[in-house]
């Protein structure tokens, strides 16, 4: 909006309205201030509609109150209105630091008023909202690579929790493959001190970026998740329940050495001679095909994690420790096949949501000062409305909170998560959804209400996000900064030259 003065037309207390002319300029999301003069109360509104005015020849704006300030200076919820007439302008010096107070130091960008960058006023979420879960909304192009990049460096600044990530497509840790401008979470300052990747790469690679081996050893693992990764029968599922007392390490000895089909069923009174007794003996009420295919899924997923999955050796010890420490911690994967990709992130899950629990049980809420956010990229795979498909994310998303345990949930499908675990979210960054439906469920689980910003949402550009979280009392439109621009700050100002 330019400096000029305009005056409200018609109010009621959740809408403001007045009339611009025609050469004037103004844009859905810019936030305006209204003023009553007389209590002095400043009323915050942000622009959530234009249309032409046929009377005077103008436009007709209407806008959303998102707070006000009285002369106390404290920031409350509108519950009066400002009088007819009241002049309508744009934001002030102070009135922009008086919004900067509410962010929170996870920065990921600047405050967007209309098309306008605020470069005074960069936003950020509170790095306590990352254990009430968090979900991004975007659809494919939007920028979500650009905008998980910018959020780990800012928790590689901050330290204040840990944050996991896996990397299938192996863009986060190096840069875009392919891609010579773009640079990845290693080229950050801190990175030595603040990030931590575990890699499937060659040894070469991973000594040049100071990344460590992934390795997950067979007990890291749960027979459970086959049903995450397959879809499993209702006799696969009792084959698979029968052996969940088993370490999973005589699991898989058992069904790698072993032909099910010779397997003495309980029809049959041949004595089985193999290694593991027990479970053959348990499984023998099992279907012959269920075993089968059981034995089959589970040689599939040895085979496509042959490189990192060992009878013994475990990374899980130090990546624990290092999202204690509040570091980023990449599982740097590429290539790797979904199924694959689902298995480890859920093995990683568990061992830090049981590590998690362990201590609150032991210690009380002393034990769990740190906080741990886990991303799930399409999480739409594993929090699906089908319960038998979310396995350990569920039981986090319902439970991590009271250990200090948070997910990220990143999908372009929001409709296709349950609801249940869509309510838990605190905050959510929506990147431009094209299908109302998905619009319709995300603006219904927001803690703030999102559906007058709808207009708003279906006009975001590249990198522009709408966030509503707490901490922060309104939604608020922001331009995610551009990774290596970001990136170049940082160095800046590590070397002292901001
Ligand atoms: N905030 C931003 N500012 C400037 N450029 C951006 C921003 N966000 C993304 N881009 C650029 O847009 C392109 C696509 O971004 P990105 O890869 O992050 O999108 P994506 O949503 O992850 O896409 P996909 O779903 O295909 O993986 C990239 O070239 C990136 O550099």
């Amino acid at each position: 909006m330019d400096q000029r003065f305009f005056q409200l037309t018609g109010t009621d207390v959740q809408k403001y309205s007045w009339i611009i002319p025609p050469d004037a300029m103004i844009a859905v999301g810019e936030l305006v201030v209204v003023t009553d003069e007389n209590p002095g109360i400043r009323y915050f509104a942000r622009v959530t509609g234009i249309g032409h005015d046929v009377q005077s020849g103008g436009f007709l704006v209407h806008a959303l109150p998102i707070g006000c300030t009285g002369p106390d200076g404290i920031f409350r919820k509108p519950r009066t209105m400002p009088p007819l007439h009241s002049p309508v302008r744009s934001l002030d010096t102070k009135e922009t630091l008086l919004l900067r107070r509410f962010m929170g130091e996870l920065e990921v960008g600047y405050l967007m008023s209309g098309n306008q960058q605020i470069t005074t006023l960069p936003v950020g979420i509170p790095a306590q909202a990352l254990n009430q879960h968090l979900g991004i909304f975007a659809t494919t192009g939007m920028g979500k690579s650009n905008l998980m990049k910018v959020f780990c460096a800012s928790a590689i600044n901050t330290r204040k929790s840990g944050i996991l990530l896996t990397d299938p497509h192996g863009e986060y840790a190096t840069g875009e493959p392919g891609s010579p401008s773009s640079r990845g979470l290693v080229h950050h300052p801190l990175a030595p001190e603040g990030l931590s990747v575990f890699t499937i790469r060659d040894a070469r690679i991973a000594d040049e970026y100071g990344m460590k081996p992934l390795q997950i050893c067979y007990n890291d693992l749960s027979i459970a998740d086959l049903g995450l990764v397959f879809d499993l029968t209702q006799s696969e599922y009792e084959v698979v329940n029968l052996l969940l007392p088993f370490q999973t390490s005589d699991i898989i000895d058992f069904f790698v050495n072993e032909q099910v089909e010779s397997l003495p069923s309980h029809l049959r009174t041949t004595a089985y001679i193999g290694n593991q007794q027990d479970i053959a003996q348990r499984i023998r009420s099992g279907s012959p095909d269920a075993l089968r295919l059981v034995q089959r899924q589970v040689r599939t997923l040895l085979d496509l994690t042959s490189g990192f999955v060992h009878e013994k050796n475990s990374s899980l010890p130090e990546i624990l420790a290092a999202l204690d420490a509040n570091k980023v911690v990449l599982i740097d994967i590429p290539g790797i096949s979904d199924a694959a990709e689902l298995f480890i992130l859920s093995a990683i899950s568990r061992a830090v949501f049981k590590e998690k629990q362990h201590r609150f049980i032991g210690q009380g809420s002393t034990g769990n000062q740190g906080t741990v956010l886990i991303c799930i990229e399409e999480a739409q795979r594993v929090l699906s409305q089908r319960s038998e498909k979310t396995g350990i994310f569920r039981e986090i998303a319902m439970e991590g909170r009271k250990f200090g345990l948070g997910i990220g949930v990143i999908t372009q499908q929001p409709k296709n998560i349950d609801q249940r675990v869509l309510a838990q979210m605190n905050t959510l960054f929506v990147m431009g959804l094209a299908d109302r439906q998905d619009r319709e469920i995300i603006a219904s689980s927001a803690k703030h209400d999102l559906r007058v910003l709808d207009t708003e949402i279906q006009t975001l550009d590249r990198g522009d996000v709408i966030i509503s979280t707490i901490g922060i009392p309104f939604p608020v439109s922001c331009h995610i900064h551009h990774f290596e621009a970001y990136l170049d700050r940082l160095w800046e100002s590590a070397s002292g030259f901001t």
